[in-house]
């Protein structure tokens, strides 16, 4: 499915184009259903579009939100991605809204995949609205190149849920949706800002193995249309 690239002048304009968009899917969602599902990545980018999209006014005890992916650390330690959304997005009204996590304090990061497959189970089929963001390796959620399990996580197959991922670039084992579950959801958006994230996109688009950019899964086979938001 074809992608569109959103260019906005500076990240603060990008924060609120995009927590326009989101904030009406996820009304369209509550009109149309009751509720609503939305999917959020961690890192670096996403920071000031939670900011933004937690002041919007929509019915957020309506919305379930949670993570594409997510380290297997608890949510008080500093990488944790629900630390990140918890002080970000569920702050203003947005804190009214229910959030599931993907970390489970188990034994080992493969029984959290499976507990945190059964937590997600009702919610994502599609998901009404996903955002995703983009490594400088050409990462996506947690599809990292030379991934422990990068080829069944990208395998159409392989069923909705949360996998482990386990790669030199990625720190702690991972848990992360599958393809699968991701490349549906109604809004299908990638999130990136900065030139050299712009440069990294430019790459993917071309020719190549998708095990050397796993955005590549993504941008060439997601049957939702990817809006690609961009600023610099
Ligand atoms: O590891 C991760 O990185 C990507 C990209 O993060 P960024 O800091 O370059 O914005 C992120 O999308 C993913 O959710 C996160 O776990």
């Amino acid at each position: 499915m074809a992608a569109t690239m959103h260019a906005f002048a500076n990240g603060a304009e990008l924060a609120r184009n995009l927590a326009d968009k989101v904030a009406a899917s996820l009304s369209a969602a509550i009109d149309a259903r009751g509720a609503a599902t939305f999917a959020v990545s961690g890192g670096s980018t996403p920071k000031r579009f939670f900011q933004e999209l937690s002041a919007r006014d929509l019915d957020w005890t309506k919305v379930t939100i949670t993570l594409v992916d997510e380290r297997f650390v608890p949510a008080d330690n500093p990488r944790s991605n629900h630390l990140l959304v918890a002080e970000n997005l569920l702050q203003n009204k947005a804190k009214a809204a229910n959030f599931l996590p993907l970390y489970q304090a188990a034994a080992s990061v493969e029984d959290a995949a499976k507990l945190a497959t059964k937590a997600t189970e009702t919610i994502g089929n599609p998901f009404d609205v996903a955002i995703l963001g983009m490594g400088g390796d050409g990462h996506t959620a947690s599809f990292f190149p030379d991934g422990s399990n990068l080829k069944a996580a990208l395998d159409p197959k392989t069923p909705r849920g949360i996998i482990t991922m386990e790669a030199d670039g990625a720190g702690e084992p991972r848990l992360t949706f599958t393809f699968s579950s991701l490349q549906d959801a109604k809004l299908l958006v990638l999130h990136i800002e900065g030139e050299s994230k712009k440069d990294v996109l430019a790459k993917a688009e071309g020719a190549g193995d998708e095990a050397e950019m796993p955005i590549r899964a993504i941008l060439r086979r997601a049957v939702s249309p990817v809006e690609i938001y961009w600023a610099p």
